[in-house]
């Protein structure tokens, strides 16, 4: 067995294994459309405590295997963006060391929580770990921005705004951790439809919203809330046209005395409610899922 230079062994052998949390967009600004059509946003993005698991075995030839809940959506083949970002790498860096790829794919898949971003942006630091290169390796970068707008924010998973159609990254920000319920009434929404739906020109920008995406870095809880109440997400107006559920399950959080915020995340059709500690999101999560048996809901932390 050939052991690769910058491979640490593990207790499991030479398994290196990343999570890939949920992106939660806690607000959403949809600021202009690119004339190629992509649109520009503001976002404030958290990550959940929730998520998929990616493991890479370097003594097996490159290939991906896909298990869970998520796996026949998700897809195994070439169009997995596990495999699509390792290309997009490889492309940019011949030589480099791969392996097999085992995806464990808990997230609902086509539902705002860029969990295929995450998975991709988890294969590039597996690949950056196996072979020595830091995040910030243009390479590495490079393959985020070609695999998905949403992938260079899932690289390093901390909470941020981003600007552009994602492209562009503020600091990283201090986040206090904030109880949330993610809600997915199993309506699988393709993203670009969602922003097709705003009906917006390509070439046009918006008026710029004067309000602050972002509260202050380090702030407590109540300052977050306060600012979240004033953002939106752009988003949420289409998508419900596409999915009713949408509004459905903002009601239902909305109806629960403990939540402080409900909101949708991304283009959906997942929405999130905000809670003041873990035991009210826990209670939060009983309230739905015994209303709504077959939806998928989770209490998390985000941060
Ligand atoms: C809306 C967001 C918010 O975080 O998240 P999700 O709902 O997907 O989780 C992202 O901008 C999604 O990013 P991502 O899912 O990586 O998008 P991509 O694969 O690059 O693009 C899919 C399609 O969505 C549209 N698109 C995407 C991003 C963007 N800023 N403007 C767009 O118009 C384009 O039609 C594009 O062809
Ligand atoms: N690893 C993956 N996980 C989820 N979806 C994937 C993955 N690879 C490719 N896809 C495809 O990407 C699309 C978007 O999926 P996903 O990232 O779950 O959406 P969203 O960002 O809206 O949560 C889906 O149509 C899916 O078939």
């Amino acid at each position: 067995m050939t052991v690769q230079p910058h491979l640490r062994p593990t207790p499991a052998g030479h398994l290196l294994v990343e999570r890939a949390p949920a992106k939660v967009n806690l607000s959403l600004h949809v600021t202009g459309r690119r004339a190629d059509g992509y649109h520009l946003l503001e976002s404030l993005v958290a990550f959940a405590g929730c998520g998929d698991r990616l493991s890479l075995d370097p003594v097996r030839p490159l290939g991906l295997t896909v298990s869970g809940p998520g796996a026949e959506a998700a897809g195994g083949g070439q169009d997995n963006l596990v495999l699509r970002a390792v290309h997009h790498l490889m492309a940019r860096r011949p030589g480099l060391v791969a392996g097999h790829f085992h995806l464990d794919k808990r997230l609902p898949v086509a539902a705002g929580l860029g969990g295929g971003s995450s998975d991709a942006a988890a294969a590039l630091r597996l690949m950056a770990r196996l072979n020595g290169l830091g995040l910030d390796d243009p390479a590495i970068r490079a393959a985020a921005v070609a695999t998905g707008a949403d992938v260079p924010v899932c690289l390093d998973g901390r909470a941020r705004v981003m600007a552009g159609i994602g492209d562009l990254l503020a600091p990283p920000l201090g986040l206090p951790r904030l109880f949330a319920v993610l809600v997915n009434p199993r309506t699988p929404l393709a993203t670009a439809d969602v922003f097709r739906g705003l009906g917006l020109r390509a070439g046009t920008m918006r008026e710029p919203t004067l309000q602050p995406v972002a509260p202050a870095d380090g702030c407590g809880r109540s300052e977050v809330l306060a600012v979240l109440a004033k953002a939106r997400n752009d988003l949420e107006a289409p998508a419900r046209t596409l999915s009713p559920a949408i509004a459905e399950a903002l009601a239902l959080l909305r109806s629960l005395p403990e939540c402080r915020l409900a909101r949708m995340s991304g283009s959906g059709a997942t929405v999130f409610g905000l809670f003041d500690d873990c035991r009210a999101a826990a209670r939060g999560r009983r309230a739905i899922a015994a209303a709504r048996p077959a939806w998928w809901a989770r209490a998390t932390s985000l941060r």
